[in-house]
């Protein structure tokens, strides 16, 4: 057919009309295309759930309020309902506030990818909170296991319960030590709650005035304010290459290698540690997995540290044979923390080569300080501030506070130190906890996921690669959930004298990539909190005013600061 049309062009159609003949067709075939494209792009919109018009490019980047867009997102929400979408950038976001919506789509496998945006991209995929895939299903997998053998649950008698203890039982001190002077309740909550993370990854705890911990909380502060300071760059990867921006993101990379530093410098010397009992320990091998965090190992050495031996765990073959099992650190069973594991873990993959890697041939040391950087990050800021919520609450609501006290005199007495074991005897106390998360919403954006297929959910289309935000916040404060939203009250929580957690209450967020420390955040509020009202009477400084429930929003939504004078209960 095509043979005959050029044959009969060839023959009969005189050269200048041919060409008037192609630029027809090529006008043609563009307009068809065209409205091929077109078509697509209304159908696309007609299915998208709806949602304000942007600009080309920009979308709807220059209506986003400066600060957090929290507050944007839920108006948005009033307006177009609780699934809409809107384009920030070339980026298509969904923001949902239905939380039978979320449930649905976070239960997906497929929904478990996030963002690949710039910001994201900094950390290389490493980790658990940012990484994808196997990679992330294979960590998620083993923290959990980890994180129960070392008695993360909430019940009594649970070994990782005595860490928290310690933190409060040295917290304790340090007011009773205050005598009357006001205290910040985030300065002196920092190294407690921070030494709970550092005991579960390696067994370590700061001491009071170590200027290494000054040091490494103004590292994180100082990352939150820098990502605050670029986030549009999320959406508009030109942002960032604005020159005043490009300073910032040098010293983001700065920030992340300092803060990376400090867990290598961890995992450095309980490798030393542990090596130093082999008869071999080997300087060279031990520092290409240092310097390689750095890539600063001229990649040209790497050939001869293979042929050496380029995997700690070879170093197994060095171990000296007189060396009784118990003095093998790998072979030990005493599992003390999250480092001894994976060390442990890395130790056992060497052995059985055919057994699955949960580091998915990704550079094992970096996967680990990453998490490690991880589980500070998202563990450290949400239950810190939580407990100073929570305190926030106890003296805006005096009758909550005396009902407090009066059901931990009842339980444990007063004065008397509250354990796990009093848990499921003060239902009201964790009724507060969660009517605090509820009422202040400390993740009000949750953490966006990313769905790797097209979805269909209330009629609309989710095309595949959307950026999902879950709007906690929209959803706790939402009156069909929680009639009289602004009312404090923790008895939503309460069933027949029990606890009672409905499903549309969400503060760890939902489905697969629900919150790895939701247990351990448990735990930490709930002692942090008991024991504090158990101890102590606190009020503000004569003068001062009564902190505000609108705090500053970023990841986490953080109180403005503000003192207490504590005074003890029992003398
Ligand atoms: C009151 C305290 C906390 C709150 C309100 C909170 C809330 C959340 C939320 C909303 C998410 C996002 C879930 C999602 O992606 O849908 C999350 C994720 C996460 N949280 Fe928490 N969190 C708290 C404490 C902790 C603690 C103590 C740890 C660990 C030590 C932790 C570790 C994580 C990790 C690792 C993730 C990412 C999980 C993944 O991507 O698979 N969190 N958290």
């Amino acid at each position: 057919m095509f043979l005959v049309t050029f044959k009969f062009l060839w023959e009969y159609v005189s050269v200048s009309s041919l060409t008037e003949i192609l630029s027809l067709t090529s006008i043609i075939l563009a307009s068809l295309l065209f409205i091929h494209y077109l078509y697509l792009e209304i159908k696309l919109l007609w299915n998208l759930p709806p949602g304000p018009w942007g600009v080309p490019l920009l979308g709807c980047l220059p209506w986003m309020s400066h600060g957090s867009p929290n507050s944007w997102f839920n108006s948005l929400a009033e307006r177009y309902g609780n699934i809409f979408s809107l384009k920030l950038g070339t980026n298509l976001i969904i923001c949902v506030s239905s939380p039978k919506a979320l449930r649905e789509l976070f239960n997906r496998l497929d929904s478990t990818a996030r963002p690949h945006t710039p910001l994201n991209g900094l950390l290389g995929g490493f980790g658990i909170v940012l990484s994808e895939g196997e990679l992330w299903k294979r960590q998620r997998q083993f923290l959990t296991e980890k994180f129960r053998l070392l008695g993360v649950k909430l019940w009594k008698n649970q070994p990782f319960e005595k860490y928290i203890i310690t933190e409060v039982q040295e917290l304790l001190k340090k007011i009773d030590n205050s005598k009357d002077i006001p205290l910040d309740p985030m300065v002196v909550l920092g190294r407690h709650v921070h030494n709970v993370i550092c005991e579960l990854m390696m067994s370590f705890r700061f001491e009071e005035g170590d200027p290494n911990f000054a040091l490494f909380n103004e590292r994180i502060s100082r990352g939150m304010e820098l990502y605050g300071s670029v986030h549009v760059g999320e959406h508009l990867a030109c942002y960032l290459k604005l020159p005043g921006k490009m300073a910032v993101i040098k010293e983001i990379k700065k920030n992340l290698t300092d803060i990376s530093k400090f867990h290598e410098d961890h995992l450095r010397a309980r490798l030393e540690k542990q090596l130093k009992s082999y008869r071999y320990f080997d300087e060279d091998i031990f520092n290409f997995y240092i310097k390689q965090l750095h890539d600063e190992y001229p990649a040209e050495e790497l050939p001869n540290l293979l042929a050496k031996k380029t995997d700690i765990c070879t170093l197994e073959d060095n171990i000296a044979d007189d060396l009784q099992p118990e003095q093998n650190p790998f072979t030990n069973d005493k599992v003390k923390d999250l480092l001894h594991c994976f060390l442990e873990q890395i130790q056992n993959e060497k052995k059985d080569n055919d057994a699955p890697s949960i580091f998915v041939n990704k550079n094992k040391v970096k996967q680990v300080v990453q998490v490690m950087n991880d589980l500070f990050s998202a563990g450290m800021e949400t239950s810190r501030t939580s407990i100073v919520w929570i305190l926030i609450m106890m003296l805006r609501e005096p009758k909550v506070a005396e009902k407090v006290r009066s059901d931990l005199a009842e339980v444990v007495g007063t004065g008397e130190l509250v354990t796990l074991e009093h848990r499921l005897d003060l239902p009201y106390v964790e009724a507060v906890i969660y009517e605090t998360l509820r009422r202040v919403s400390v993740v009000p954006l949750g953490t966006t996921h990313v769905n790797l297929n097209d979805w269909k959910i209330q009629g609309f289309t989710i095309p595949s690669g959307s950026s999902i935000i879950p709007l906690l916040n929209k959803i706790n404060m939402d009156p069909n959930y929680f009639p009289d939203p602004e009312k404090f009250l923790p008895e939503r929580f309460l069933l027949d004298g029990k606890l009672f957690v409905p499903d549309y209450f969400m503060p760890f967020g939902v489905g697969r990539r629900v919150c790895l420390g939701e247990q351990l955040a448990r735990m930490e509020l709930f002692l942090f909190f008991a024991n504090l009202m158990n101890y102590y009477e606190f009020a503000l400084p004569e003068g001062e005013s009564m902190p505000s429930l609108e705090g500053s929003f970023g990841t986490t939504h953080a109180a403005h600061p503000y003192t207490l004078v504590f005074r003890k209960l029992v003398a």
